[in-house]
C-alpha cells in the first residue's frame, strides 16, 4: 500500500527542459527506448559492481535483464530492470533536478537561438535521458526500490511544474519505468509504441549491443520471452565483422551525443597483458569542455564487466572529449582508483590509447583534411594543454596542431607548413601572443616582420601563452616571441642598413637613452634602439625568458603571485616624435620637465598599442590634453 503522497515541484531547469521535451524539438521520437534502455543498462552494471563490492549486499545477480511489456489497450509500455533502483533521494535528486554542470549555460544558449535546428543539435549534445519519455508520454510512472532497502518508492509526473511521489513497502527491486503514451500520429512521427514489431526495430537498431538481455514477451501463451538484442560487445568483435551503424549506436549509448561520431578508433592488444579498446572522437566539442569538472570519457570494463566511467587513468585530462570502452582481460573486478594509479599496466595501456588517438588525429590530417579542420576547430584548444602536460607527447602534438598566422587569414596553419615556407637563412619560428587576431595584427611588434616578409604565428588562446614560453622547437627551429628578446632578422626583402650606420645611430641616441632609462626607472629597465619597428614610434619588450603580461595576469587571476619583471621599452630612431626627442633632449636650452612628460606619454602608447592597460589613465589624458592644448 502506497503511503501519503506528496507534490514536489522540478527545479526550475528541470522544468524548462521538461518543457521542451514535450513541446518535442526532436523529430526522431523513438529514441526515448534507447534512453530508458541505456539508463536500464547502467543500473544493472551497478547493481553487479556493488554485489560483488560488498558482500554483505543480499541481492540477486543470477537474472540480470530489462523487460519491456506493452499493452495495448491501456496504451502503456513499461522498461523494468532489476538492477540498482533508487533510494526516494535518490529520485527526488535525479529525476526532480538536474545536477549536470552547464546545465544553465545550455538552458540560456537554447533561449537565445531562434534557429530550432541548432537547438537540436545543442540539446543533443546535452542529453535528455529520462526526460525524453515526455517526447511520446503524457504521463509517467516510475517505481523503484534500491538494493538493499524495504522500501520502494513511486514518481509520478506528466511532464508539467509538479510530480508526485509516494513510498511504496515491497516493492520489487530495481525501476520499472511506465509511459502513458500519446495518441499515434504518424505526422508527428509518434508510432505505436505498443507494437512488437515497431519495439524490436528500435531495440535492434539504437541497443543491440547492451550487454544485458532486453526481453519481451511473444503474446503466446507458454513459450518463453524473446531476447530482442544479440548482446555483442563490440569492442571485443574484429573490425571487420562490425557495421558503422552499430559503432555509431554504441558512441550513442555511451556518450548521449545524438550525432555520429567524427572518428571510431579499435585496437585490441595481445600478450602479457591483454585489453581491447574502443574509442570514438565526437564531432562537436561538449559544452562543459572548458568547466572545472568536465568528465574524461572513457569506460573501464574488467572482462567484459563494467567498472567505472570516467576513468582518468586511462585518458589524459587534454583528451578529455575521447569517449569509448577499455576492456581489460587481466585486473580484478575489485580494482579501485588507487590501484589504477600505480599499475605498470594501466600507464602502458594509457600511453598506447594516448598515442592511438594522436596517431588518428595525424592520418585525418594527411588523409581527410575536412575531418581534421573539424576536429582541431573543436577541440584544437584543448589538445594544445598536452604541449605544456604531456612531455612523451609534445613533439606528436606539435605536429598535428594548427595556428593562425599571418600566411593566410583564412587558413590556420600547422608547423610543417610554416617550416615549409620559411625564408633562407631563417632560424627561428616566430609568434606573437595576444587577446584576439586584431590586436596582435596591429601590433607595433609586428611591423618590421610584415615589412620583410616573415610569417608570423598569432596566438590567441590563453594555454598558447603557457606552451609558446617554455617549448624550444619544432623540426630543429626554435619558436621567437617577437616581443621578447633582440629580433635580428635575417636579410628579409629591405636593404639592410650598413653596420657603420647603426654604430653612428646608437652614438647619437646613447644620451637620450641613457637619460629615459632614468626618467622611467620605475615601470621599465632599459631603452633601447629597436629593429622591429617601421612606423610605431615605440615598442615594449620582454627579455627572451621573460613571462608576458599576459600570462603573469593569468597568473594573478589564479592567485599566484607573479615576480614583476620589468620590461624593456624600444624606439624607433627613425620616426620624427624619437628623433626630435633626441634633438630636444641634445638642446641647449631644453625643458627637462617637459620632456619626461612626453616620455612618458610615448611608453603609455606603446603600452595600449600593445594591447595593455595604462598604469595611470587619469594621469595620461590629463598630460596628452595639456600637450594637445599647446599645439592649438
Ligand atoms: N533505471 C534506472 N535505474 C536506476 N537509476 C536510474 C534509472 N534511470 C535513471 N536513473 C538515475 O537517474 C539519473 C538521471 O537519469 P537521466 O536519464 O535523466 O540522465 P543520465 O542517464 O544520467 O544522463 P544522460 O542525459 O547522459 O542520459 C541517472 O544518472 C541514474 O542515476
Amino acid at each position: 500500500m502506497a503511503t501519503q503522497t506528496e507534490t514536489l515541484e522540478f527545479q526550475a531547469e528541470a522544468r524548462q527542459l521538461l518543457q521542451l521535451m514535450v513541446h518535442s524539438i526532436y523529430s526522431n521520437k523513438d529514441i526515448f527506448l534507447r534512453e530508458l534502455i541505456s539508463n536500464a543498462s547502467d543500473a544493472l552494471d551497478k547493481l553487479r559492481l556493488s554485489a560483488f563490492k560488498d558482500k554483505d549486499l543480499d541481492v540477486d545477480v543470477s537474472d540480470l535483464r530489462i523487460d519491456i511489456e506493452t499493452d495495448p489497450e491501456r496504451r502503456t509500455l513499461t522498461v523494468r530492470d532489476n538492477g540498482i533502483g533508487m533510494s526516494r533521494d535518490e529520485v527526488v535528486g535525479l529525476i526532480g533536478t538536474i545536477a549536470k554542470s552547464g546545465t544553465a549555460e545550455l538552458l540560456r544558449t537554447l533561449r537565445e537561438s531562434k534557429d530550432s535546428e541548432a537547438s537540436r543539435e545543442l540539446i543533443g549534445q546535452f542529453g535528455v535521458g529520462f526526460y525524453s519519455s515526455f517526447m511520446v508520454a503524457d504521463r509517467v510512472t516510475l517505481l523503484t526500490r534500491r538494493a538493499g532497502e524495504s522500501d520502494g518508492t513511486r514518481w509520478e509526473s506528466r511532464g508539467e511544474g509538479t510530480y508526485t511521489i509516494d513510498t511504496v513497502p515491497g516493492a520489487p527491486q530495481g525501476t520499472a519505468v511506465t509511459l502513458h503514451l500519446k495518441p499515434e500520429d504518424a505526422e508527428d512521427q509518434l508510432h505505436d509504441y505498443t507494437s512488437r514489431a515497431k519495439i524490436k526495430e528500435i531495440v535492434r537498431r539504437y541497443s543491440d549491443f547492451i550487454t544485458w538481455p532486453i526481453r519481451m514477451e511473444t503474446g503466446e501463451e507458454g513459450e518463453e520471452a524473446e531476447i530482442l538484442n544479440s548482446r555483442k560487445a563490440l569492442w571485443a568483435r574484429p573490425k571487420d565483422e562490425t557495421t558503422e551503424e552499430e559503432y555509431r549506436e554504441l558512441y550513442k549509448h555511451l556518450s548521449h551525443d545524438w550525432a555520429d561520431p567524427l572518428e571510431t578508433i579499435q585496437f585490441m592488444a595481445e600478450g602479457t597483458f591483454e585489453y581491447q579498446a574502443l574509442l570514438f572522437i565526437p564531432s562537436r566539442a561538449p559544452l562543459d569542455l572548458f568547466m572545472r569538472d568536465a568528465k574524461r570519457g572513457v569506460q573501464l570494463y574488467v572482462k567484459r564487466v563494467f567498472i567505472m566511467d570516467d576513468c582518468e587513468e586511462l585518458m589524459p585530462e587534454y583528451l578529455r572529449f575521447v569517449k569509448g570502452v577499455v576492456d581489460a582481460q587481466d585486473l580484478s573486478l575489485n580494482v579501485s582508483r588507487e590501484i589504477l594509479q600505480q599499475d605498470r599496466h594501466i600507464r602502458l595501456m594509457r600511453r598506447r590509447l594516448v598515442k592511438k588517438v594522436l596517431g588518428s588525429v595525424k592520418g585525418m590530417l594527411t588523409d581527410k583534411p575536412e575531418q581534421y579542420d573539424t576536429f582541431w576547430r573543436e577541440f584544437g584548444k584543448a589538445v594544445k594543454e598536452g604541449i605544456v602536460t604531456d612531455a612523451d607527447n609534445q613533439e606528436a602534438i606539435l605536429d598535428i596542431a594548427s595556428f593562425e598566422t599571418t600566411h593566410d587569414p583564412e587558413r590556420p596553419t600547422t608547423l610543417a607548413r610554416y617550416v615549409e615556407r620559411m625564408k633562407e637563412g631563417q632560424e627561428h619560428i616566430y609568434y606573437l601572443t595576444g587577446a584576439s587576431r586584431s590586436v596582435i595584427e596591429k601590433s607595433p611588434h609586428m611591423e618590421a616582420l610584415r615589412a620583410k616578409g616573415f610569417e608570423v604565428l598569432l596566438l590567441t588562446d590563453p594555454i598558447d601563452e603557457m606552451w609558446a614560453g617554455s617549448v624550444t622547437g619544432f623540426a630543429g627551429k626554435t619558436f621567437q616571441s617577437i616581443a621578447k628578446g633582440q629580433v635580428d632578422l635575417p636579410g628579409g626583402d629591405d636593404e639592410t642598413e650598413s653596420e657603420s650606420e647603426r654604430t653612428e645611430q646608437r652614438r647619437n641616441f646613447a644620451p637620450l637613452l641613457e637619460w629615459m632609462t632614468t626618467t622611467l626607472e620605475e615601470h621599465i629597465k632599459e631603452v633601447r634602439l629597436s629593429t622591429r619597428l617601421t612606423s610605431s614610434p615605440a615598442c615594449i619588450v620582454g627579455e627572451t625568458y621573460d613571462i608576458s603580461p599576459a600570462l603573469a595576469k593569468m597568473y594573478e587571476a589564479a592567485g599566484q603571485e607573479v615576480p614583476s619583471a620589468k620590461r624593456i621599452l624600444e624606439l624607433n630612431p627613425d620616426h620624427p616624435l624619437v628623433a626630435g626627442l633626441r634633438a630636444a633632449h641634445a638642446g641647449e636650452t631644453k625643458d627637462t620637465a617637459a620632456l619626461a612628460e612626453t616620455v612618458e606619454l610615448l611608453y603609455g602608447m606603446a603600452l595600449l598599442a600593445e594591447g595593455s592597460e595604462l598604469l595611470d589613465p587619469q594621469r595620461f589624458t590629463a598630460l596628452l590634453a595639456d600637450k594637445l592644448t599647446g599645439t592649438l
